[in-house]
């Protein structure tokens, strides 16, 4: 069994529930699992529970990785979330909430929840630890994410994420992020600490949508420029974003925001950068309400209409919006490269300023 080198002083939680098989889900109970906890996994479908029980192959992880007898996988909610001591929210953005809600009368008292979706809700534009607080009043709550194809955390590759929880001061080993980073460690995955959960959220959520951006620039032959032109100014708009929603910039340049943009805009191991390049080819992507989620797909409109609330602008992910709706590629690649010539502003100060709504800057 690995161990882990961080905060070796607090104590791991000891049954982590995981609610959603989908890929991710069964990544992080495997981690759990091979950190030395006890791991219980709901799955939605019926056909999940049995795959499991007939090969122990989870199809919505695409590497063949057998999940050890250990890892209970169940239909049953009550009963994987009912004795836990530390649950995990793996859904997709959109469901999030329901989920919350389904789990609010079968988690034990004041139970921590840790949200692993990466997305922004469509409607209320609440972030996924928003809606859980909501939902889930009295659980102290907890977000992880960072850079991490499932398949590869599966196949129990290096892998670095963030943990983070809201209320700032010192880590020490009782502190929640503490406990759940020292739950997950090992010699092959590591998490950071951090106190700004806005930050470590609108990372996740809006690295999606410019890796379908990304994605397009690719399929549409634009190069490796656009591509790292598309990710900096990226991550200027998540930056701004961000700012404005009280995040700390330095967050956004860490592994929940430069980590996952770099790994999200750069492989097509990404469903968002993959859908994106069907795009940019001509080509209609595939997807399905049963099959793997494209976040960015959904959270292109959401992060769309929190920006524009906010009166934050964010052209490359306006131009996916616009996209997905049905404009022109072509014509939204090169509305890109016009306007006026400007400083660039990335830094701290120069991401609180632009944060100004009256700023139009690209
Ligand atoms: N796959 C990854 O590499 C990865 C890594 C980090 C974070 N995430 C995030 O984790 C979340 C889950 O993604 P995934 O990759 O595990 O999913 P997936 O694409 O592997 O599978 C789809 C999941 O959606 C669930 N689902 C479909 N309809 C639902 C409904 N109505 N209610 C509840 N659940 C429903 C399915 O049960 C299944 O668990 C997403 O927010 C994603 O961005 C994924
Ligand atoms: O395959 P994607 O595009 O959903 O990305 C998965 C993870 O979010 C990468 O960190």
């Amino acid at each position: 069994m690995a161990t882990s080198a961080l905060s070796p002083a607090s104590v791991p939680f000891g049954r982590v529930a995981v609610v959603g098989a989908g890929a991710w889900g069964t990544a992080l109970a495997l981690t759990a699992l091979r950190a030395g906890r006890a791991a219980s996994l709901w799955a939605r479908e019926d056909h999940v529970v049995a795959a499991v029980a007939a090969s122990r192959r989870n199809p919505f992880l695409t590497v063949p990785v057998d999940l050890p007898a250990a890892l209970t996988v169940s239909g049953d909610l009550g009963a994987v979330v009912g004795g836990a001591d530390l649950v995990l929210l793996v859904t997709p953005s959109q469901h999030l909430r329901a989920m919350a809600r389904r789990c609010a009368p079968l988690l034990g008292s004041g139970v921590p929840v840790v949200v692993c979706a990466k997305g922004v809700e469509g409607d209320s534009g609440a972030l996924m630890s928003d809606v859980v607080a909501a939902e889930l009043p009295g659980h102290p709550l907890a977000v992880l994410s960072g850079p991490t194809f499932a398949a590869e955390v599966a196949l129990d590759l290096p892998t670095a994420v963030t943990v983070a929880t809201a209320g700032g001061g010192a880590f020490g080993p009782e502190h929640l992020a503490a406990r759940i980073a020292v739950t997950f460690a090992s010699s092959t995955f590591r998490p950071y600490l951090s106190d700004d959960v806005v930050g470590v959220e609108i990372g996740g959520a809006v690295k999606n949508v410019i890796a379908i951006a990304c994605g397009i620039a690719a399929g549409r032959g634009l190069g490796s420029n656009a591509r790292a032109a598309l990710i900096t100014r990226g991550l200027a708009e998540l930056t701004r974003l961000g700012v404005a929603l009280g995040a700390r910039p330095e967050t956004l340049g860490g592994l929940a925001g430069v980590g996952d943009l770099v790994l999200t805009c750069s492989s097509e191991q990404s469903r968002n950068f993959s859908f994106g390049k069907a795009l940019g080819e001509g080509r209609a992507p595939q997807r399905s309400d049963d099959g793997p989620v494209v976040e960015g797909a959904v959270n292109a409109a959401s992060v769309g209409a929190l920006s524009r609330r906010l009166g934050i602008p964010m052209p490359i992910c306006a131009g996916v919006e616009a996209i997905l709706g049905g404009a022109a590629i072509d014509e939204i690649m090169a509305g890109l490269m016009v306007g006026d010539l400007r400083p660039e502003a990335l830094t701290a100060e120069n991401a609180v300023r632009i944060a100004n709504p009256a700023s139009t800057d690209r």
